[in-house]
């Protein structure tokens, strides 16, 4: 008969080690005082026996030796000691750090709802912003799935300006294989039933979204200074307000170039103040992109929580994350209004700066969102970056080399690659620690799994400071003392696929990469006979 036994799933931070890490500085400054008691125990020892025998070079080798010996030991233990006392301060930083984001992770329904509430602010009849269902707001985030929102605008209010009642297309997300719908994505990936290990469901399947209620509200971002994307942009939305009969919004730039193109654009919509920025996505039911791979990074940057689907117009030169042809854009509305679509769940990390200085209080910088990559590198300076890397509280590797990318799986085709790390199909959840022009023969690419919380620390003692930047923007200094601490972030981006997720995957790097293009070899020649 096989034993019983139970698998737990422990977290990222792998709790319980807490205690150890807490005890073993003392224990470790207790063995300090020894060594230091039993190094001044031998400087006696020495210094009485000295005059005897000074003129025996032997004996004076050997006392050198000794002192030699218990500098080290004394050297090693202060070393200890201090690592130790380290690792105690940066677990504690990560528990504080970990809390901080489970109470945002509860949080971000009720987020939601003070989105709602602060609309209701505005507004001339206060509604709440309640799942159609009746469910409670988590329930509705953690099935990703059907959720409305209900709300009224003033008319003076630069978002939504219009004062009739709007509500959120609603839509549900199903998970299949090989077009075999299945509508409750089981959370249970592994079983353990009477002893044997099954995966029953796998993590990353195809995903459709099918619209319950139609789409009202589209948010339009465009490559700036682009003539070909802005001579688009008049057309489409054009077209999406008369023959659609959409609410359109665009960014202020783009509101003020369909006027100078005509004042009829005067129904299009946008806000004034970056702060208002943050109410979009409950208003929000699609966003459409105009440009090239960056306007999609650009477009998931502006949402720090949700995302609403994006649907990515290829108008680059490459476009991994663009799909669709912008010749083709009435018939590609068309049926993504219509639905359902397939999507592709990109991944995001969130990244966090946490400064030496601020060791006292719970000082924070801004969360940043990533949905390529994070880079820390040696910026213009001309030393190695050298760079401490943790995952949870496993030490990985020291970085010395030009820096190191952090990269989503969607970003494995960008930055990443370039710097020799694997291409991994989107929809993989995962982390890729890809080096910069490592200064080593021996350090290769890894990808950890998505649970895991990386942080890369610049040593007290390096020579120089490094600088991290997010999706190739926003470049921020990182001193002696300073880390990035990285997870998965739990809000994707969706973007719809032109046929599938796989397929649109592999089309992208067959078209922007050539990837593995080579002649076929020709049958004319010798064979195996
Ligand atoms: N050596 C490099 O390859 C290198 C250097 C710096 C930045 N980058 C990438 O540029 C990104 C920023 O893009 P941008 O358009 O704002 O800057 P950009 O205008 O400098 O374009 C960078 C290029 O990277 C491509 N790219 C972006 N995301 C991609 C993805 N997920 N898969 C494949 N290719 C992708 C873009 O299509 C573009 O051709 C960064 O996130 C980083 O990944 C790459
Ligand atoms: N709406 C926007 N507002 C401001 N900047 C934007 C916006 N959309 C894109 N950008 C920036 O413009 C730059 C170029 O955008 P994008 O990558 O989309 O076009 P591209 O460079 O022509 O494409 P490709 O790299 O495929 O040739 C990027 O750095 C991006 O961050």
């Amino acid at each position: 008969m096989s034993s019983n036994y139970k698998l737990n799933h422990t977290d990222s931070l792998g709790n319980g080690d807490a205690n150890s890490l807490r005890s073993n500085p003392e224990n470790a400054f207790s063995d300090l005082n020894s060594l230091a008691q039993s190094e001044k125990a031998v400087e006696e020892l020495l210094i009485q026996q000295t005059p005897m025998q000074a003129s025996d070079d032997h004996l004076i080798e050997f006392s050198e030796a000794l002192r030699t010996v218990a500098k080290a030991l004394r050297g090693s233990a202060e070393g200890k000691a201090l690592a130790q006392a380290e690792a105690a301060e940066w677990k504690r930083r990560y528990e504080l750090e970990r809390s901080k984001n489970l109470d945002l992770l509860r949080q971000a329904p009720l987020n939601e709802e003070a989105n709602s509430m602060e609309m209701d602010h505005i507004a001339k009849s206060p509604r709440l912003h309640v799942p159609e269902n009746g469910k409670s707001a988590r329930y509705a985030l953690e099935r990703i799935c059907a959720h409305e929102v209900l709300q009224d605008c003033e008319p003076n209010s630069p978002i939504g300006s219009n004062n009739k009642l709007k509500r959120k297309a609603s839509f549900k997300l199903s998970w299949g294989c090989k077009g075999q719908a299945n509508d409750q994505h089981k959370k249970d990936i592994v079983s353990f039933e009477s002893g044997n290990i099954t995966t029953a469901d796998r993590s990353s399947k195809q995903i459709s979204l099918t619209w319950e209620t139609s789409p009202q509200n589209v948010l339009i971002f465009t490559k700036p200074k682009s003539t070909s994307v802005q001579v688009l942009s008049v057309e489409m939305v054009r077209w999406l307000r008369e023959q659609k009969g959409l609410n359109v919004y665009v960014e202020p730039r783009v509101k003020a170039e369909l006027l100078s193109e005509s004042s009829s654009f005067d129904f299009v919509q946008t806000w004034e103040d970056d702060k208002e920025i943050s109410l979009l996505h409950p208003k929000v039911d699609l966003v459409i992109t105009l440009g090239g791979d960056g306007t999609v990074l650009w477009a998931a940057s502006m949402f720090k929580g949700p995302v609403p689907p994006i649907v990515p117009f290829s108008m680059g030169s490459l476009g991994f994350m663009t799909p669709f042809h912008s010749e083709q854009y009435r018939e590609c509305l068309e049926a993504v209004l219509k639905g359902p679509l397939s999507i592709t769940l990109r991944h995001r990390l969130q990244c966090h700066i946490i400064r030496d200085k601020a060791r006292h209080d719970y000082e924070t910088e801004e969360n940043m969102l990533v949905l390529n990559e994070v880079t820390i590198d040696r910026g213009i300076t001309s030393f190695l970056t050298n760079l401490e890397c943790y995952c949870d509280n496993s030490f990985v590797t020291c970085v010395q080399g030009d820096g190191l990318i952090l990269s989503t799986t969607s970003g494995s085709t960008a930055y990443s690659l370039a710097a020799g790390g694997s291409m991994v199909h989107p929809q993989v959840p995962g982390i890729l620690f890809t080096p910069i022009c490592p200064h080593s023969l021996s350090f290769r690419p890894l990808i950890l799994p998505d649970h895991v919380t990386v942080r890369v620390q610049v040593p007290f003692n390096s020579r120089s400071s490094a600088w991290v930047s997010f999706d190739g923007k926003g470049r921020k200094q990182l001193e002696a003392g300073d880390a990035l601490v990285c997870s998965m972030a739990p809000w994707p981006v969706s973007t719809a696929c032109q046929v599938e997720s796989t397929n649109d995957f592999l089309r992208s790097i067959h078209d922007g990469l050539h990837w593995n293009l080579r002649k076929t070899q020709s049958s004319d020649g010798p064979r195996e006979t």
